[in-house]
């Protein structure tokens, strides 16, 4: 049994995680607001992590919250040894350095989406955008009404994965006389009602349209992934891991 804390353990990831663990796997949270506990799970201020690390014997950290609450945890990880899995998406670059800082002390897995489907929905995008590399690219994502960073982290994953293949640029919503660069990409983001999350890919010729595309029906896909992801991490040596060497394992 992996002893796990849940960074950001109110939020709605939060109760996707303790609703995937087993009864014991989960021995305490991270939270800024008053709650002592929640589903029965003891619930700690981020500032003081590093000790509630070691008095509830925490094997891994699963982080799903803010950006700044993240980074507040990532580094009571570094300070007690303990390995931690980033769900948390929005990072700014002193964000990712601070991220990268931690990963010389302890392991770090960090992934923008841990559906099993995503991890193959991005080496898809890989082998298309190669391809079929005069097509135009435009990619899409819609979430629930309740997210704040835009466009998604798997959305941002997914331009790299293209950008890695293809010298595009991408073109943030279009509005006005916007005519279409060839070397383009369009990139919208919609927020509506609880959509878990659906990203699509269109490649478009002038006679064919290819659409790569991925929902999440439940939360509970990417709680399960980051638990996978925890057990996976303990162990290892300090360093940055990826959630596709977790579904290759
Ligand atoms: N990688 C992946 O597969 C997925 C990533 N995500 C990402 O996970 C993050 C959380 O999503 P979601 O659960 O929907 O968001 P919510 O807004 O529902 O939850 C955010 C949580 O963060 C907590 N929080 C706020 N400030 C801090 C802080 N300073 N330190 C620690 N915790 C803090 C909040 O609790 P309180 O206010 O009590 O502190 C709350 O529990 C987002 O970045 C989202 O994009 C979401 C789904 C999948
Ligand atoms: O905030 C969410 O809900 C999600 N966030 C992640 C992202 O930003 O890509 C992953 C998933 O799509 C759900």
């Amino acid at each position: 049994m992996t002893r796990v804390a849940v960074n950001g353990v109110t939020g709605q990831m939060g109760h996707a995680v303790l609703a995937a663990a087993g009864d014991a796997d989960v021995v305490v949270g991270f939270a800024t607001s008053d709650a002592d506990a929640v589903d029965g799970v003891p619930v700690v201020h981020p500032a003081d992590a590093a000790d509630a690390l070691a008095e509830y014997d925490v094997d891994a950290v699963v982080d799903f919250a803010v950006p700044e609450g993240a980074l507040t945890v990532a580094e009571a990880c570094a300070e007690a040894g303990v390995p931690i899995v980033v769900g948390t998406t929005g990072f700014d670059e002193d964000g990712m350095a601070r991220l990268k800082d931690v990963s010389e002390s302890v392991p770090l897995l960090k992934a923008t989406n841990f559906s099993r489907g995503i991890q193959v929905l991005q080496r898809l995008v890989r082998e298309a955008v190669g391809t079929l590399d005069e097509y135009d690219l435009e990619l899409v994502e819609t979430h629930h009404n309740r997210k704040v960073d835009a466009p998604s982290g798997t959305a941002n994953t997914i331009l790299d994965v293209i950008q890695s293949e293809r010298d595009v640029e991408p073109v943030y919503g279009r509005e006005g006389h916007a005519p279409r660069d060839e070397d383009e990409i369009g990139v919208f983001a919609r927020r509506a009602g609880d959509v878990r999350g659906e990203h699509e890919l269109l490649l478009a010729g002038d006679d064919e349209v290819l659409s790569l595309s991925h929902r999440a029906e439940d939360r509970g896909v990417f709680a399960a992934g980051a638990l996978d992801a925890a057990a996976w991490l303990v162990g290892r040596d300090a360093g940055w891991y990826s959630f596709g060497e977790v579904v290759d394992a």
